[in-house]
């Protein structure tokens, strides 16, 4: 191999010198903001000459004003004065005064690639086109190399009703690029599905289609400006429009993913558009992030429990009656105790549906107690037996905890028995087999309703301690800790008890 480096190579490249001509947005979720934060996503330099200063938020547009149209032409002329651009993207150009000067600076200044989106009504169903401009904007088309038009855009620059079929948006997008020899995007995000569909047609007639799955969220403002100045600044560095159109779907999709994360606005947010890059450096302490940390911090618990003879003498069943006996009565003496946690945290939560979520696991913590009394204990509702060394330092490590912390470090506290009970009995469940004494028990053991709480109770403890100060979030990890280890030690208790060598607690 040679040690030579091609000069198209990732990060030897040039950076992609690419020109929004659009308007604004203060939340910054559209506009020009979200063409700057695009452009920086796909690995470009932006800059921004503003059309129109619009008062929007993620619930709608409030006004809309525009500076002089001589005041754009001397921001273009400034810039290209100056710069070498590779790439402008068009958005946001109000009225046919703006336009004239876009269309005589692209006549001068006609950078390499020049990608429109025709935006005409915002998702709030504002004009940032006035209607009579729709000429000018139709005899703009010719001039770019690229038209992305959503499913309104599409029906009014080729002046019919709006697509409701897939093909149906195909044959206006083929009739579109037609008539203007421009490649079209067409977009389908506003035709039904769980599948949204886009299309590159070029003027030759060839159609590349491109599906994504659709993202189940109200952080959709901006998503068109955000493609098409991402698509702009990719097609700079891919030499062509269907890698660029390509990867920058797959960008978007991350960006709509973790749109919500940003909690930005009470109306349609904006996508997280440097989701990916925050990722890839781990500049954010996401609540995945969190909770994988965390679980990966309890690594050598787990693996010590997995090696306990009690886990493998249950999974192989050969594990004695009177062990089991005694390891279910201990189960039921902490359920009632671990139900009166839950309880607290639920009287504790800061939400209706975190209350409602613990005072449900509450219940189910009892709903099981009696259910190992009344089944698997001889049917006495009455504990017979002590609570042994272990079973009173988890309860006590829980209620001290109540006592002490706050309900952050309550739930964190009660997590390891959602979490890591639901770990070990997926896995014990896989030992299930007809003829096991266990299999009954084993198969109680892998419930999908209890996998579905633990998922929710480590969603939630996860992205409280991500939102927590460091030093509420170092409390809560060792609450949570600590719990892990007397899960440990819970396992273990009912062969220690023979050998008399007692638990090992952490301190
Ligand atoms: N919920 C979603 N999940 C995945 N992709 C989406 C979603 N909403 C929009 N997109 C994608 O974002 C781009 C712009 O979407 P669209 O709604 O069609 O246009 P506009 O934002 O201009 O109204 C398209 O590529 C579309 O596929
Ligand atoms: C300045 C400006 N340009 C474009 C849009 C369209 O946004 P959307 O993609 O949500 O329709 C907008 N709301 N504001």
């Amino acid at each position: 191999m040679s040690d030579a480096v091609s000069a198209t190579e990732p990060g030897l490249a040039p950076v992609p010198r690419v020109l929004s001509i659009a308007g604004t947005d203060p939340t910054g979720g559209a506009g020009v903001q979200a063409d700057l934060k695009s452009v920086a996503a796909s690995g470009g330099y932006g800059m921004a000459a503003v059309t129109a200063l619009v008062a929007q938020n993620t619930c709608g547009v409030r006004s809309v004003h525009r500076p002089p149209p001589d005041f754009l032409r001397e921001q273009l002329v400034a810039v290209s004065d100056d710069v070498q651009i590779d790439a402008v993207k068009i958005g946001m150009l109000f009225d046919a005064e703006i336009i004239a000067v876009v269309r005589a600076w692209l006549a001068e200044h006609r950078p390499p690639v020049v990608v429109l989106d025709p935006v005409m009504v915002a998702t709030s169903g504002d004009h940032l086109l006035q209607p009579e401009a729709e000429d000018a904007l139709r005899d703009l088309l010719p001039l770019v190399d690229l038209i992305t038009p959503n499913v309104p855009e599409l029906a009014a620059l080729v002046s019919e009703p709006a697509a409701v079929t897939w093909d149906g948006l195909l044959d206006q997008a083929r009739r579109l690029s037609r008539s203007t020899g421009v490649t079209v995007l067409a977009k389908g995000g506003h035709l039904d599905g769980d599948e949204i569909w886009d299309a590159l047609v070029d003027a030759s007639g060839a159609v590349t289609e491109l599906s994504t799955p659709r993202v189940e969220t109200r952080a959709t403002h901006g998503t068109g400006c955000s493609l098409s100045s991402a698509v702009a600044t990719l097609r700079v560095t891919h030499g062509a429009w269907q890698p660029a159109v390509t990867e920058a779907k797959r960008w978007l999709t991350t960006a709509l993913r973790a749109g919500e994360e940003l909690h930005v606005g009470q109306g349609h947010g904006p996508v997280s558009h440097l989701a990916e890059t925050w990722a890839r450096a781990g500049t954010r302490l996401t609540p995945a992030r969190l909770a994988e940390h965390w679980w990966a911090q309890i690594a050598d618990v787990r693996a010590e429990i997995d090696a306990l003879p009690f886990v493998r003498a249950l999974a192989d069943g050969s594990l004695g009656d009177d062990d089991f006996s005694w390891y279910l009565a201990q189960d039921a003496l902490y359920l009632g105790d671990y139900a009166r946690v839950l309880a607290e945290a639920s009287r504790r939560a800061p939400t209706v549906s975190e209350q409602t979520f613990w005072a449900g696991c509450a219940q189910q913590a009892l709903v099981t107690e009696l259910e190992l009394h009344r089944g698997w204990l001889g049917g006495s509702d009455e504990p017979e037996t002590l609570p042994g060394p272990v079973t009173t330092a988890y309860v006590d490590h829980l209620l001290a905890t109540t006592a002490r912390g706050g309900y952050a470090e309550v739930v964190a506290a009660a997590l390891p028995c959602f979490w890591i009970y639901a770990d070990v009995g997926a896995r014990l469940a896989e030992h299930r087999t007809d003829d096991h004494p266990y299999a009954a028990w084993l198969t109680t053991y892998a419930d999908e309703d209890f996998a579905e709480a633990t998922a929710r109770a480590v969603d939630l403890v996860s992205t409280l301690a991500a939102g927590s100060t460091p030093q509420v979030r170092e409390r809560m990890f060792a609450a949570f800790r600590a719990s892990a280890v007397l899960e440990r030690d819970f396992f273990a208790a009912p062969l220690q008890r023979h050998d008399g060598s007692g638990p090992t607690v952490e301190g």
